[in-house]
């Protein structure tokens, strides 16, 4: 089935619609509703879209406030980001209004992408950033996908999104999910992978916060109670107050059901009996099992789970906390303490090592450890600041220093550290521009915000880290020799995974989750051993916490639940797959074995149901098995 319009149609579209005023021809409906809605705003396609990117004190409050949401999408945005580094994507998740609370994935992509201002803190609302994926989803309140040129303003044609918004139990729209990449590289399964991710986070959003209330979960497959695709109602006495989508599809209802309507309204029956299954008729003639319970369903791990990373009081961070302890081996350990004492003696260190091997979480520790633990903590990432505004974040402006500025000014990430400690993370992608500045402010420990204004003293400690090879970049006038010196006066190099004792770190990270009784069962941690964890700790983590969210309390977890990019590394005699796939692909599989689930095994069904082939099903979710 093709979703979306091919390129040269496309363009001939936006021929007929930006130059000639004309109604095109053969572009998806949602788009063409979508692109009117701009045109009627007076956006200029070929103009650039006004972008008011938040401070990051407002982040921060965003983030606060969205604060469940973003702890119940974890699972999914790790599983995703992890993997989303294989297709040069970002999983995105923002509010209800479409601002981008977490951006994460493919570093060289987060670069391209944050040049168009898709990033933390940046709101891409239709109102504000024309026709995209998630925009559009929020607008129209259902999956979306935008590629290249169906994106409105001309500079948003070198991505291709696909979005669906989140809803809570009570029928808000609490934030959007979203994979975005470049136009120019095919994202297949784009929108059946986020589909099934909005599934999981709306499904753990039942899980708690109802207790007392009568929970009724359906689905006309009983197979298919329990699962994210089960429809669940809530009722508070006979009264309707809560459920999720795929119950209001089974019943044939919309949100306005919440508050109106009684379970004898919905059923042909009197009432359920707790426990057990029962089998139901509702009033629009679907037969359904069902199940209800009212026990008092456990919590989502609090905010401050043991053995959080220690985090300073009140302390800003230009990129969120990772809300975990870090696991250090003897060797790591006494670096740290060898970190601490430089820092609060004022020496700038440089920890280097290959992604995901825990550089931010030493950075954090050597902050927690030291003696400005109280004093903010203030990370940013060079790489992930655009190129034109990146001077104004570190530096803060004045009133009116330019076009689209803050009345009030800004402080700038430098002075927020003020007291504290600065980590500049992914320091090798400092623009060459702006090291002469940023070694100006180290040498005299001042700092001068953009329009002028006196030059403000500033008392900070230096951690800095990158992935790169910077004295390698010294060497190509791509990093000043001077500013290295100056940074890197310690250098910290973090060992990848697969060179530590892997048995004990997975044993430790295991430790320090969430397990509620789950045991990882032997097949599952031989093929974890096996396993040479190129995105490293970040990796792990992320796989662990998706095993977690596959599984149930109590439960042996066995190797079929791993990515097949872990279970592939299993040795001989656990079966491994005949090619080896990305866990992207693992993710793309599980999503298309559950629309096959709920279509009752019928590949016509769930591959119209997720946009795709029947072929590419075939292939890709049955290994072309008879
Ligand atoms: N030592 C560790 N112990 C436990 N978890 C870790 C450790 N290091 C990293 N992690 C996990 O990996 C995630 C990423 O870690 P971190 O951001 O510190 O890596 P990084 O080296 O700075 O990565 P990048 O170079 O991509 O920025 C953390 O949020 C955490 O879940």
């Amino acid at each position: 089935m093709e979703l979306t319009a091919p390129h040269a149609d496309v363009m001939r579209a936006r021929q007929e619609f930006f130059d000639r005023g004309a109604v095109p021809e053969g572009l998806p409906p949602e788009i063409l509703r979508s692109w009117r809605r701009c045109a009627e705003r007076g956006f200029d396609s070929h103009a650039d879209p006004r972008i008011e990117p938040i401070g990051q004190s407002e982040l921060r409050d965003f983030h606060e406030r969205n604060d469940e949401l973003i702890r119940l999408s974890r699972p999914e945005l790790e599983a995703l980001a992890t993997e989303a580094r294989d297709t040069a994507s970002l999983v995105i998740l923002t509010d209800g209004a479409g601002l981008v609370l977490d951006a994460s994935g493919d570093p060289g992509f987060a670069g391209k992408a944050a040049g168009v201002a898709l990033r933390r803190g940046v709101k891409w609302a239709e109102a504000s950033t024309g026709t995209n994926a998630i925009g559009a989803a929020l607008v129209e309140r259902r999956p979306i996908e935008v590629r290249g040129s169906e994106h409105f303003f001309d500079s948003h044609r070198i991505l291709t999104c696909a979005a669906a918004p989140i809803f809570d139990p009570r029928g808000a729209l609490v934030g959007a999910l979203d994979l975005s990449g470049h136009a120019a590289i095919p994202q297949l399964h784009s929108l059946s992978l986020i589909r099934h991710g909005v599934d999981q986070i709306e499904h753990r959003m039942f899980a708690h916060g109802f207790d007392g209330r009568d929970v009724v979960r359906l689905h006309a497959d009983p197979e298919l109670i329990g699962t994210s695709q089960e429809g669940v109602l809530v009722f508070e006495g006979a009264r309707l107050v809560a459920a999720n989508r795929h119950a209001l599809k089974l019943l044939d209802l919309d949100w306005n059901a919440l508050g109106s309507r009684s379970f004898g309204d919905l059923f042909d029956a009197g009432r359920l009996a707790l426990g057990g299954e029962s089998r139901l008729r509702g009033r629009s003639g679907v037969l359904v099992h069902a199940t209800l319970t009212r026990s008092a369903p456990r919590a989502w791990p609090s905010k401050a789970v043991p053995g959080d990373a220690p985090r300073a009081q009140a302390a800003p961070a230009a990129s969120s906390a990772p809300a975990f302890e870090a696991v250090f081996d003897a060797a790591v350990e006494a670096s740290l303490k060898r970190a601490v004492r430089l820092v609060d003696g004022d020496v700038p260190i440089l920890i280097q090592g290959e992604t995901g091997c825990g550089k931010e979480m030493f950075a954090r520790a050597v902050h927690a450890l030291g003696a400005r633990a109280s004093k903010p903590f203030v990370a940013v990432n060079c790489a992930a600041l655009p190129e034109g505004l990146i001077e104004a974040e570190l530096f803060g402006y004045e009133h009116g220093a330019f076009t689209g500025a803050r009345r009030s000014g800004s402080k700038g990430l430098l002075r927020e550290a003020d007291g504290g400690v600065l980590f500049l993370d992914e320091i090798g992608d400092m623009p060459v521009a702006l090291q002469a500045r940023l070694l100006r402010v180290v040498q005299d420990r001042a700092v001068t915000p953009l329009g002028g204004g006196k030059p403000a003293p500033l008392d900070i400690r230096l951690v800095c880290a990158t992935h790169r090879d910077i004295r390698r970049l010294t060497s190509s006038d791509a990093f000043r020799s001077d500013l290295y010196f100056r940074l890197a006066q310690f250098t910290f190099a973090l060992p990848p995974l697969r060179d530590l004792d892997r048995t004990a770190v997975i044993d430790a990270v295991w430790a320090r989750l969430p397990r509620e009784g789950r045991r990882l069962g032997r097949d599952a941690l031989a093929a974890l051993r096996a396993h040479d964890w190129p995105g490293n700790h970040r990796e792990l983590v992320g796989v662990l916490k998706a095993l977690l969210a596959l599984s149930e309390p109590g439960e042996t977890v066995t190797a079929e639940l791993l990515p097949s990019s872990v279970s592939c590394a299993a040795p001989a005699d656990s079966d491994p797959p005949a090619a080896p796939a990305s866990g992207l692909d693992a993710l793309a599989r599980d999503a298309m074995r559950s629309a096959l689930d709920a279509c009752g095994g019928n590949v016509s069904a769930a591959a119209r149901r997720l946009g795709v082939s029947r072929s590419t099903l075939y292939r890709r979710a049955l290994g072309g098995r008879g």
